[in-house]
């Protein structure tokens, strides 16, 4: 190789090391996703007047969803199981957008009743003529150990979060990092992220010649939620035990923002997730043997934890007392 061009490598390299520092320091998104927030389509001109579908807006992302998304000037149908905390969300939606009451359906909705399902979709076309984005939020997370678990907790994680999933038009489903990896205490609900990924991945490519058709699939890291208030645990309708403190996890408002900015700009999978999470999706997708040196060692502790009774997450990277 000419000598002048391995001297410009060579001065190269401190660049290459200080962006990989940055990134590995500061980034809570795969780089597609941070290059679009930067440089891509902006959420509030691309969402305008669009007709948004979410489901699990009651609380959580699904909730923040909402309000980023009136805010945008996207008309919405809201759905979960309980219409008064819909209509509590929608007046928030009112109060600080520039919608108006007919520009928001509330629609309740139970994800396992899937029969439902059509005659809901028929509403929702009957008052708005169309759906153009339909986000399949609503789920259920898991703490609870395989060898505890009742069969009848896998059944309806995966009833709830892979097969009340299913649907058509413009996706984007919220997976999660656990999609991609496993966790201990969620074999459940890892089961069933992974089946929301397969079978979304797989439409997606059957869908190739339907190009206006975006399926996304969201994979948050820990985002600040319900999500552990509403686990499944080793039986059906018992609490989590303990819930710790989630303010340690990324803000709510942060992986909505990011979410939008990935449908705006047509991207397929988004990973959304702090420092070190962040890291270890890339660890499992590039150094598969390092990844499960790690998730051995922490989800070890993980399990230490929570047998302790401590809260799980918060207590991640503490050892059992
Ligand atoms: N918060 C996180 O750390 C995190 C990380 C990765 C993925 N996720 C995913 O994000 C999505 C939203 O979760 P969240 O964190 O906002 O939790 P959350 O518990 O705050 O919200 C979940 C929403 O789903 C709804 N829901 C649950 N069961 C339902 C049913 N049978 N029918 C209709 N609606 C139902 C709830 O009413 C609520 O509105 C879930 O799919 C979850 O798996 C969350």
């Amino acid at each position: 190789m000419d000598s002048c061009l391995v001297a410009v490598l060579w001065s190269l390299v401190p660049l290459y090391v200080t962006v990989c520092v940055i990134f590995a320091v500061f980034a809570d998104a795969d780089m597609t996703l941070l290059w679009a927030s930067v440089a891509g389509q902006r959420p509030e001109r691309k969402l305008k007047g669009l007709v948004v579908w979410v489901t699990g807006a009651s609380s959580g992302i699904g909730e923040e969803l909402s309000y980023q998304l009136a805010q945008c000037g996207a008309r919405l149908i809201l759905s979960s199981r309980r219409e008064n905390e819909l209509q509590r969300v929608k007046h928030r939606c009112l109060q600080s957008s520039n919608l108006q009451d007919e520009d928001i359906l509330v629609l309740p909705l139970d994800l396992l009743e899937r029969q439902s399902h059509a005659a809901k979709t028929e509403a929702v076309i009957k008052y708005f003529g169309q759906i153009d984005v339909l986000i399949n939020n609503g789920g259920r997370s898991q703490r609870s150990l395989f060898l505890e678990t009742n069969l009848e907790v896998y059944h309806a994680l995966m009833e709830l979060n892979f097969l009340g999933t299913r649907g058509s038009g413009s996706i984007m489903t919220v997976s999660s990092v656990v999609g991609l990896a496993g966790a201990p205490l969620a074999t459940g609900y890892s089961a069933s992220k992974h089946a929301l990924q397969g079978f979304f991945n797989s439409l997606r490519t059957e869908l190739t010649d339907y190009p206006n058709i975006l399926i996304s699939t969201v994979c948050p890291g820990p985002v600040q939620s319900k999500i552990v208030d509403n686990a499944f645990t080793e039986v059906l309708d018992k609490p989590v035990p303990t819930v710790g403190s989630q303010e340690y996890k990324m803000s709510t408002r942060r992986c909505v923002h990011l979410m939008l900015v990935g449908i705006v700009n047509g991207i397929q999978e988004m990973w959304i997730a702090q420092q070190p999470f962040l890291l270890f999706y890339y660890a499992w997708q590039y150094t598969p043997t390092l990844a499960w040196f790690l998730t051995n060692k922490l989800g070890k502790k993980r399990v230490q934890n929570f047998k302790a009774g401590l809260d799980a997450d918060s207590a991640y990277f503490r050892k059992a007392s």
